[in-house]
């Protein structure tokens, strides 16, 4: 049972005519972006924006209709995956590098709907690293910072090379372990120089769509 496809196909049930939407990145949101261009070619009408070059490529190919920023104002809904969920629906994302682009295109849809295999429900954030995106000028000295909030970090790499964001950023894997505090951490990574955004995503969530082996689904949210 692909869990994946089902939390995906389930979330993009709730695509309407006419409705603007945030397309997510990652092995996920490829199952809604696959199944939203099924019912586009079936005849259904939406505008769409991508959280990654990847994504949009994907969505173009499948004739989905991408809109420049500036002709939309805001989105109607973004369905985009997630690395771990804890039950107050805060996120850690960002596995697939796109954590930039998901969260400008999450903090202006009126709803974020997140698909996830059941693997992805944690108690408690932090087993998974932490992405964070950082500019590579002085990218030394904005790790050891990083460092001194008690996690271990990885610069993230594609083969031998250091892995580029589609911002031209780079990526700091950061191992915390445990997050008790999350929005405490955004925050303190936040006030650093250099990062540009991390993968903690508190409050944005308003739907959760969890998809388990025996091939269920379980929705967790606000609306
Ligand atoms: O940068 C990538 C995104 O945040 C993904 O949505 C996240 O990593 C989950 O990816 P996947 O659905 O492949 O597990």
């Amino acid at each position: 049972m692909n869990m994946k496809k089902i939390a995906a196909e389930h979330a993009v049930q709730y695509i309407e005519d006419g409705m603007k939407v945030g397309l997510g990145t990652g092995s996920t949101a490829y199952w809604a972006i696959q199944k939203l261009g099924q019912r586009v070619q079936e005849g259904l009408s939406i505008q769409a924006v991508a959280t990654s070059i990847a994504s949009e490529k994907l969505a173009l190919e499948l004739g989905i209709p991408i809109i420049p920023f500036a002709e939309l104002n805001g989105l109607n809904v973004t369905i985009d995956g997630a690395d771990e969920v804890n039950p107050e629906l805060h996120l850690i994302k960002g596995g697939g590098g796109a954590l930039l682009r998901e969260k400008i295109v999450a903090y202006h849809s009126e709803k974020l709907i997140i698909i996830a295999d059941e693997s992805k429900w944690v108690p408690t954030l932090g087993q998974f690293p932490l992405p964070v995106e950082i500019i590579p000028f002085a990218v030394e000295w904005t790790v050891q910072s990083l460092e001194q909030l008690g996690c271990k970090v990885q610069l993230r790499t594609e083969g031998e090379q250091i892995f580029i964001t589609d911002n031209q950023n780079y990526i700091a894997d950061c191992s915390f372990g445990t997050i008790p505090s999350p929005l405490k951490l955004h925050n303190d990574i936040l006030s650093i120089p250099g990062i540009v955004d991390n993968g903690l995503f508190i409050g944005l969530a308003d739907q959760v769509i969890i998809g388990h082996k025996d091939g269920s689904v379980e929705i967790m949210g606000r609306k």
